[in-house]
C-alpha cells in the first residue's frame, strides 16, 4: 500500500470533496493569475468588475485551500491513529515468542519514528494536491497562451521525472540502510541507558559501547546525506530546467517565433507562476518517497505480527469459568528459536498438576524451569504434545481463558503504573496487604496506584505479590520470588504464605533454588536439560 492509497482509503466518501476543494483552490489561483496578467497587459485602468473577480478568486482560494489542508491533515492523522491502534491490538494478540523475536527496538521505532514521518507528510499531501490542481490549470493557461512554451515545459518536466525515477532504486537502498541502522542505534542506546551503572564502572566498556553508538549514528548520517543528495540534485536540476525554459522563452523563442514584448511578459509570468506549484510537487515527491518507505516498514512489522498467528480479538471460549481440577501435560514440548545453534528445547514432558497442590520446580541454571512454566501457563504455544485442563484441550480458541487461571510473578516482572485489571479493588484490602508485606512506611495506595514504585528489588517483588494476591486467581506462579528477599521474608514466603494459599485451595507453581525449604512443597519437580529428571513427593523426600 502506498501513502496515497492509505489516504484514499481513509478519506472514503470524503475523497471527492477534498479533490473538489483542491481543484477549486487551483482554479481560483489560476483565475487570480489570469486576471492580474490581463490587467497588467491592458493600458486602461482595470474595471471594478475585474477587481471584484480578482477579490472573489482570492477569497475562493483562501476558503478552498484551507479546507484542503485541514481535511488532509485530519484524514492522514485519523488513518495513523487507526494504524497505531491496530498494531497495539496485534501486539496484544501476538504470542510472547513472536514479540521476543521482533524485539522492542523495531516495535518502538515503527510506532513512533515511522508514524511521525507519515504524519509530517499530511501537510505536504494538501500542498501537493493543490499544487497538482494549480499546475493542471496553469499548464492549460500556458498552453492557451503559448503551445510552444507548454511543450518545452512538459519536456523538461518529463526529463526531470525520468532522472528521479532512475535513481529511485539507489534511494530505496539508502532508506533501507537508514531504517536498519536506526534499529541498531536504538539497541545500543538502550544498552547505554539500561547498562548505565555497568558503564559507569568501566571506562573501557563505556568507550567501546560509545564507539558502536557513534558508528551507527555515522552510518545513519551517511545514508541520510546520500538520500538527501539525490533529492537535492533533483531539485537543482528542476530549477535549472526552469531557468532553461525562461531562457528559451526570453532568448530563443523570439528568434524563431514572432512574439511581442507583452506576450513574452505573459509567458515569463505564466512560467514563473507554474513554477511555484511544480516545485511544491517536486518537494512533495521527496516527502512522498520517505513516507512510502515508512509505511512499508510499518507494513513489514504488521506482516511479522500477522505471521505470528494472532489470537482472536473476541472474548473467546471459556470452558472452565475460572476453576479447574487438574492440568495434564501430555508429551508437552517447546523449542526456543536458536541463533547459530538449534536452540533450547523442553520436553516431551508428561505431568499432572492437581488443584490445591504446591509444586516446586527446581534444577540448575538453564535447565528449562522458566521455559516449562511459560509453556505450561500458555505464554509459549507448545510445539508438540497437548495441554488438557479437566480433559479439555487448550487451543487458540480458549488459550486466553486458560491464562486467566494464573497470576504470575516472573523474575523480570513488571509493576504497572496503575493497577490495571483491578479497577474496583478495595483500597482497605490493599492497605492491609501493604502492612502484611511490611511496606506501609515505603509506599501507599491512592487513586488506583501505588504512590511510590522506586523501591528495592525485594520490596518491588513484595508489591508484585500484593498485586498477585489481589488478583485472587486459582493458580499462583512464582519464578524465584524469594531469591531477593531477606531471610525473614524468605521464611515467611515458604512457611506462611504458601501454606495459606494452599489452605485457600490455591495451586502454586514455584521455581526455586532454596533447597532448605523444598519440604514446604507437596511435590518437587527437578528439571535437567529441558526434561523432568525426577518428581518427588514431600513424604518420599522426608524418608532417609
Ligand atoms: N527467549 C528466549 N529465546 C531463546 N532462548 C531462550 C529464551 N529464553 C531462554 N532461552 C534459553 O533456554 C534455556 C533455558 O532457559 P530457562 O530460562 O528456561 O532456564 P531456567 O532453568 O529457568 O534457568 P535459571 O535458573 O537460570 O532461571 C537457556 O539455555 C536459555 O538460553
Amino acid at each position: 500500500m502506498t501513502i496515497v492509497e492509505l489516504f484514499l482509503d481513509e478519506a472514503g466518501r470524503e475523497r471527492r470533496a477534498v479533490l473538489a476543494a483542491a481543484s477549486l483552490a487551483g482554479v481560483a489561483n489560476v483565475l487570480v493569475l489570469a486576471l492580474v496578467n490581463a490587467a497588467s497587459a491592458s493600458s486602461d485602468p482595470a474595471e471594478f468588475r475585474v477587481f471584484a473577480m480578482f477579490a472573489l478568486g482570492v477569497v475562493l482560494y483562501a476558503v478552498a485551500g484551507r479546507a484542503t489542508y485541514h481535511r488532509c491533515v485530519a484524514i492522514v492523522e485519523s488513518a495513523l491513529h487507526r494504524m497505531k491502534t491496530r498494531i497495539v491490538d496485534k501486539i496484544e494478540r501476538a504470542d510472547l515468542a513472536s514479540i521476543e523475536r521482533i524485539g522492542s527496538a523495531e516495535i518502538f521505532d515503527r510506532i513512533t519514528e515511522n508514524v511521525a514521518v507519515i504524519s509530517g507528510w499530511a501537510g505536504n499531501m494538501a500542498h501537493v494536491l493543490q499544487s497538482a490542481s494549480i499546475s493542471v490549470f496553469a499548464c492549460l493557461y500556458l498552453a492557451y497562451v503559448s503551445p510552444t512554451a507548454f511543450v518545452l515545459l512538459a519536456l523538461l518536466t518529463a526529463i526531470s521525472v525520468s532522472i528521479y525515477r532512475a535513481r529511485l532504486r539507489e534511494l530505496d537502498g539508502y532508506f533501507q540502510e537508514k531504517a536498519q541502522t536506526r534499529l541498531r542505534f536504538f539497541d545500543s542506546l538502550t544498552d547505554l541507558l539500561r547498562g548505565f551503572k555497568e558503564v559507569k564502572y568501566s571506562r573501557r566498556r563505556g568507550s567501546e559501547l560509545r564507539a558502536d553508538i557513534v558508528a551507527h549514528s555515522e552510518r545513519m548520517r551517511h545514508a541520510t546525506v546520500q538520500s538527501g543528495r539525490i533529492f537535492d540534485d533533483n531539485w537543482i536540476f528542476a530549477n535549472c530546467s526552469l531557468f532553461a525554459l525562461l531562457g528559451t522563452v526570453v532568448f530563443v523563442l523570439p528568434q524563431h517565433v514572432p512574439t511581442d514584448t507583452a506576450m513574452t511578459g505573459t509567458l515569463v509570468a505564466g512560467t514563473m507562476f507554474i513554477w511555484g506549484p511544480l516545485s511544491g510537487i517536486i518537494n512533495g515527491v521527496a516527502a512522498f518517497t520517505r513516507s512510502n518507505q515508512a509505511l512499508a516498514e510499518i507494513a513489514a512489522l504488521e506482516a511479522k505480527l500477522d505471521a505470528a498467528g494472532l489470537e482472536s480479538s473476541g472474548p473467546g471460549e471459556d470452558p472452565w469459568g475460572g476453576r479447574f481440577s487438574s492440568i495434564e501435560l501430555r508429551g508437552l514440548q517447546y523449542g526456543h528459536a536458536g541463533g547459530t545453534d538449534q536452540g533450547f528445547h523442553i520436553g516431551p514432558i508428561d505431568l499432572t498438576v492437581n488443584a490445591g497442590e504446591v509444586l516446586f520446580i527446581v534444577g540448575g541454571n538453564g535447565s528449562g524451569k522458566t521455559t516449562l512454566v511459560k509453556t505450561l501457563t500458555g505464554l509459549y504455544a507448545p510445539s508438540g504434545g497437548r495441554l488438557l485442563v479437566d480433559g479439555i484441550s487448550v487451543d487458540q480458541h480458549n488459550a486466553a481463558a486458560y491464562r486467566e487461571l494464573f497470576t504470575t510473578i516472573y523474575s523480570d516482572f513488571h509493576l504497572f503504573s496503575r493497577l490495571y485489571g483491578l479497577a474496583d479493588v478495595d483500597s482497605g484490602e490493599v492497605h492491609r496487604l501493604l502492612a502484611q508485606m511490611h511496606l506501609r512506611s515505603q509506599t501507599s495506595f491512592a487513586e488506583g496506584s501505588f504512590t511510590k514504585r522506586e523501591l528495592s528489588t525485594g520490596q518491588r517483588k513484595r508489591l508484585a505479590m500484593i498485586v498477585a494476591l489481589l488478583e485472587d486467581r486459582p493458580i499462583y506462579v512464582f519464578d524465584e520470588w524469594a531469591a531477593d528477599q531477606d531471610p525473614e521474608f524468605r521464611k515467611y514466603f515458604y512457611t506462611e504464605l504458601l501454606p495459606t494459599l494452599r489452605a485457600r485451595g490455591k495451586t502454586v507453581l514455584a521455581v526455586s533454588h532454596d533447597d532448605r525449604y523444598f519440604s514446604c512443597a507437596d511435590r518437587v519437580i527437578t528439571m535437567e536439560q529441558g526434561q523432568i529428571r525426577a518428581v518427588q513427593r514431600s513424604a518420599e523426600r522426608a524418608r532417609p
